[in-house]
């Protein structure tokens, strides 16, 4: 699997070392939650603490919406250097016009389920979107424990992913660690977010090549 550091569990007094610790360490994209504590309830960072780590990394940079009004964030985001933009189904009443900005502001769109959305909203955006992502826990904050009725919808998503030929990435997010993203992976997650299993540990670079052992990259 791609390993995606969520640095919301790094330690923010020292986000360019921690960046660059599992940048070195072969992680694949840094994972940016920008809350705006009202569709969460929680505070986290901005569009310019974003663009102030850009020149510093190579990461692929893969954020995270968890805000009420997502169209607000697209140019910026795109224009600081992000690659990747999530935004929540469950934020918005016209899901396929973010798509459809996202695209347009030159980034590759990824839609974003919380635990209790079912797999079948996203049908009509299967085709056109580069990425999915599986909330594996509620949004908001980092360190909860993976709810394991999650891993059906991985399942139902790579089946309609397999049956349809399409290719975008199955990513999932929260309380991944060496065990659960071996779980995530063998129903068709492609793409594992981690927070506090990387940062809040003695070694940061052993955890990210702890979960490139065990998804096999
Ligand atoms: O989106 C979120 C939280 O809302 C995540 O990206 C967390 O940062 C994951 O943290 P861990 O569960 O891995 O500690």
């Amino acid at each position: 699997m791609k390993i995606a550091p969520s640095i919301l569990s790094a330690d923010f007094a020292n986000l360019q070392r921690d960046i660059k610790i599992v940048e070195d360490a072969g992680a694949e994209y840094l994972h940016l939650d920008v809350m705006d504590g009202h569709f969460v309830p929680n505070l986290s960072f901005g569009v310019p603490l974003i663009k102030a780590l850009r020149p510093n990394s190579s990461l692929i940079f893969d954020c995270h919406l968890m805000v009420s009004r997502p169209e607000d964030y697209i140019s910026p985001l795109a224009e600081a250097g992000v690659q990747i933009i999530g935004v929540h189904y469950e934020a918005t009443p016209h899901i396929y016009r973010m798509v459809q900005l996202i695209h347009q502001a030159g980034c590759k769109a990824e839609v974003v389920l919380n635990p209790g959305t079912p797999i079948s909203v996203l049908q009509e955006l299967l085709p056109v979107v580069d990425a999915v992502l599986i909330m594996t826990v509620n949004p908001g904050f980092g360190g909860q424990k993976f709810i394991p009725e999650t891993l059906d919808k991985i399942a139902q998503l790579a089946t309609l992913k397999k049956a349809q030929g399409l290719t975008f990435e199955i990513e999932v997010d929260g309380g991944i660690d060496e065990k659960t993203s071996v779980l995530c992976q063998a129903r068709g997650a492609t793409v594992a977010v981690a927070g506090s299993f990387v940062f809040e540990s003695q070694s940061p670079a052993a955890q990210v090549k702890l979960l490139h052992k065990v998804t096999g990259e």
